[in-house]
């Protein structure tokens, strides 16, 4: 690869480099840059050339540098930990390593190694950086005193268990869904609360109510005005959790489960998050979608309830006999030796698909597009047991 790129830097200041690989070394043109780092604390400039992103910036001082180095190796230190168990999802764009740097300049690539390699790597990243956004405005000592004051939860787990001895059938989870990156749009005209209602109205146990607003359109405010409303279903949260200050930002609007995937989580993540759960009465519904996943769990104390997530986060690929080879044989055993409740999720839309996952060992379902696009919501539920579930 050779070129020159020619880049300008707010403050005016132009110059060009070499855009070879791997060491971008800056050659200075003729001109004579009179620059230092003190001028210009932090300016950053970027070119994307024939797919490949050069960002330059120049650094404010050696502490800075020093820290940045330090969270990057954690990072990089993170990631590894992580790929040991399976994990392929990366927690965080790996960018601005403090790699290369010529005077006051340094130097990354965005090549394929900073590009999601999946929806899933790419909904995480874009929930790393809320998150850090969300947690300046609103740090976790003042979600404290907040909880402090907060009503107490619900019992989620008692709720699906008592559903399930009242009608012989899985518990259901009904999803308060208005879209997804597989799916698109599913309802258009989206009345969280009334929707919430409907399924209450119509036999649901518990009730998921999604949060992530870019990619499946749902919000915080949802939960929060679905919990205010009066429903009495206990609410799982369904976010994208990669720090425990989304557990607790979750309790304060109304939350009474929380969803863990374990398709991002290493175990050590799992068990903490599993603890701060506990402490604020929370449940936590931490979801498998394939035999390791499973069998790491199965490794975890206190786990009470698994969801078996019959869609593929990374490919969208559903498949229902998942829930049934994840409950097969020894793990099946296990399960049933720890009264573990298994949720079979994703993907299920007629009473078969409920008496087939129900065979497999599940005691509640996690249901959102098959009941969400009906007219009356809470009469879908009748459409997907076959029959009236309603008290
Ligand atoms: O709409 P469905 O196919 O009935 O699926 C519901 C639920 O299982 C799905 O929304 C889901 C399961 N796990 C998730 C994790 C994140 C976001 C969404 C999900």
């Amino acid at each position: 690869m050779e070129g020159v790129i020619s880049l300008k830097l707010t403050p005016g200041i132009s110059f060009q480099c070499s855009d070879q690989l791997p060491k971008f070394l800056i050659r200075r043109s003729s001109m004579d840059l009179p620059l230092r780092r003190s001028n210009f604390p932090a300016i950053r400039a970027q070119q994307v050339s024939n797919n490949t992103t050069t960002t330059i910036s120049m650094k404010g001082g050696g502490e800075e540098d020093a820290l940045k180095a330090k969270e990057w190796e954690v990072g990089m230190y993170q990631n590894e930990l992580a790929a040991s168990q399976g994990i392929r999802i990366r927690r965080r764009p790996p960018t601005d390593p403090p790699l290369h740097y010529d005077g006051c300049f340094e130097f990354c690539l965005q090549d394929e190694g900073n590009t999601p390699r999946n929806i899933l790597e790419e909904i995480i990243w874009q929930k790393d950086f809320e998150v850090s956004q969300m947690k300046e405005m609103k740090p976790l000592a003042s979600l404290k005193e907040f909880i402090e004051n907060a009503p107490p939860t619900r019992d989620f787990v008692g709720a699906l268990k008592a559903a399930h001895s009242r009608t012989g059938l899985p518990g259901l989870i009904a999803e308060v869904k208005k879209a997804s990156p597989s799916r698109g749009i599913l309802r258009e005209n989206f009345d969280p609360v009334e929707i919430a209602q409907a399924y209450e109205k119509g036999g649901a146990a518990c009730l998921s109510v999604l949060t992530d607003e870019k990619y499946f359109k749902g919000s915080f405010e949802n939960l929060e005005a679905i919990r205010n409303a009066g429903v009495k279903c206990p609410l799982l949260c369904k976010e994208f959790v990669i720090d425990a200050w989304q557990i607790y930002y979750a309790r304060i609007k109304g939350a009474d489960a929380i969803l863990l995937i374990a398709a991002v989580l290493p175990d050590l993540d799992i068990r903490y998050m599993v603890k701060i759960c506990k402490m604020l009465g929370l449940a936590a519904l931490v979801e498998v979608h394939d035999e390791r996943e499973m069998d790491r769990v199965l490794g975890i104390e206190g786990i009470e309830l698994i969801g078996i997530n019959n869609r593929n986060l990374e490919t969208f690929e559903v498949d229902i006999s998942n829930t049934k080879k994840l409950l097969e044989g020894e793990r099946g055993q296990l399960i049933r030796q720890k009264d573990i409740i298994v949720v079979g999720e994703s993907g299920l839309f007629t009473p078969d698909h409920v008496a087939y996952v129900q065979e497999a060992g599940v005691k509640a379902v996690l249901v959102g597009e098959s009941i969400v696009k009906q007219s009356d919501p809470g009469k879908g539920i009748g459409g997907l047991f076959g029959k009236d579930i309603s008290v």
